[in-house]
């Protein structure tokens, strides 16, 4: 997009008009922000695509744009988006007006400014003056004067003191605190304390972990590659093993899985140890009787169908990856192209199955959910989010559920595995498909033996890993077996 600078009626008290300067980082940081805003585009699509177009342009100019634009300008974005909640509650304290009445496009280039003067090491007339310059290019002269006083109220007080000022004492209103200095909606703040338990502490560190940048972690594919493998090709100290996922590698801030061969060729992917563990733990759960018939019921993108399939080759299994949306189960068959065993990917609904019942030996199904547990990858998502959408997936979570059931033979095992620690997403369709007459009768296994090694993984028997306890993703994974 080209932002033509508006030339002001007239110069003001006789200066000489300046043409602003084009930051082209701050203009692709804006342009992404509206992009989230306007269009509900996902930041993590949107901005890979802008930093190839900032790439090109400055190639094309004669300029670079080089590594250290792209950080910032990342920064800019995922961490003004994740912040959002904080920083319109400053500029609210800042303007005379309710900010539903302020235009969103200069509520974007605020909560721009903000972000730099709160919450990064730009000194803070810098950040003032970048940030008023993007004004008068993205917005015109007239209301980048009103940015500049905006600003120049946020920058009397550093990010704690305008937290004393803005949020409501912990002791009146621990949530609402909470909501304010750590910026999530209070609905999700009384969720995740809600699955949380406990007091203060742990649901400050979960609320601080989603506002940090995972790591990018990457999956070794059993009998296609090993992490000792991936490890050794890396440029020393650019990745460690993963925590707790024998098939993990850790990368180092700033690696790109692409420059992996092992990625590249399919052999490996990008996988979040919270996922490794629930696909592990599936594969590993004892069965008596036949092995070798596998279900991924919600296969789309492919991730853990691509580690189960691997397990499945070496046990001689067959993996079927069902996905419901065509574009999805195109993803799935191209993440598994290259699997050493048999394996079907079929376009399908886990509600309607298009197999007999007591089919499979094992079924995975990953259920659509809220994505509460993934907050910290998707900084715009939980603004977006809607306390309604939890009550809108149970029905399809129960669905499939109890398909997964009769799809399992009786004996078999089905993991039931949401990446939202919300409960009504997690233990609730659990309780209610066991105690529901439409599904075959089930019972619990205990998860937590088959992640081992792995810490505070609750009161059993499901499984609920946390990002602030165990650096992954909030994954949550019940295993039943079917008893009739
Ligand atoms: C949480 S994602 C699964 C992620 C996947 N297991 C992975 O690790 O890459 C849920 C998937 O279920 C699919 N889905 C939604 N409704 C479905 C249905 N009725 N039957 C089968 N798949 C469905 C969605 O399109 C989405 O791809």
């Amino acid at each position: 997009m080209n932002h033509q600078p508006r030339r002001p009626q007239g110069g003001q008290q006789g200066k000489p008009y300046r043409r602003p300067q084009r930051d082209p980082v701050r203009i692709l940081a804006f342009e992404a922000l509206r992009a989230v805003g306007e269009r509900d585009a996902y930041a993590n699509l949107v901005l890979p695509a802008l930093l190839r177009e900032a790439e090109a342009e400055a190639a094309r100019k004669g300029r670079t744009f080089d590594r250290r634009d792209a950080a910032l300008a990342t920064e800019l974005v995922y961490g003004t988006l994740r912040h959002q909640g904080t920083y319109d509650a400053v500029i609210a304290a800042c303007v005379d007006r309710p900010l539903r009445e302020v235009d969103p496009p200069v509520l974007d280039v605020l909560a721009l400014g903000a972000h730099q003067l709160l919450a990064t090491r730009i000194p803070p007339h810098a950040a003032v003056s970048a940030t008023v310059e993007l004004a008068r290019v993205v917005l015109g002269d007239g209301r980048a004067r009103f940015v500049n006083a905006v600003l120049r109220k946020i920058s009397a007080h550093d990010l704690d003191t305008w937290l004393e000022k803005v949020a409501p004492p912990y002791d009146e209103d621990p949530e609402e605190h909470l909501s304010v200095v750590h910026a999530h909606p209070r609905w999700i703040v009384g969720a995740l304390w809600d699955a949380l338990g406990g007091g203060r502490d742990g649901i400050e560190e979960l609320l601080a972990a989603d506002n940090a940048r995972p790591e990018v972690t990457l999956v070794a594919r059993p009998g296609r590659s090993t992490a000792q493998e991936i490890a050794d090709g890396l440029p020393e100290g650019a990745g460690e093993p993963g925590r707790w996922s024998p098939y993990a590698v850790r990368l180092a801030e700033g690696g790109d899985p692409a420059s992996v061969p092992a990625v590249r060729e399919g052999r490996a992917g990008v996988q979040d140890e919270g996922s490794q563990l629930v696909a592990t733990a599936l594969a590993a759960a004892p069965l008596d009787g036949p092995d070798t018939r596998w279900l991924d019921g919600c296969a789309g993108p492919g991730g853990k169908a691509a580690l189960l399939a691997a397990f499945a080759a070496e046990r001689g299994a067959l993996l079927v990856a069902a996905e419901k949306q065509p574009h999805r189960a195109r993803l799935v068959s191209r993440t598994l192209a290259g699997n050493p065993g048999p394996y079907q990917v079929v376009v399908a609904d886990g509600t309607r199955p298009a197999w007999a019942p007591g089919t499979f030996d094992r079924v995975l199904v990953d259920v659509p959910c809220t994505g509460l547990g993934a907050l910290r990858r998707r900084p715009e998502a939980r603004w977006r989010r809607r306390a309604e959408d939890v009550a809108g997936f149970g029905p399809l979570q129960r669905g499939l559920l109890t398909e997964a059931l009769n799809a399992v033979r009786v004996g078999g095992v089905v993991g039931y595995a949401t990446c939202s620690p919300h409960l009504a997403e997690t233990r609730a369709v659990v309780d209610d498909v066991l105690r529901s007459e439409r599904a075959p009768a089930a019972e619990l296994l205990d998860a937590r033996p088959l992640m081992p090694g792995v810490p505070d993984l609750g009161d059993g028997p499901d499984v609920q890993l946390w990002p602030h306890r165990h650096g992954t993703d909030a994954m949550y994974l019940a295993l039943l077996r079917r008893t009739a």
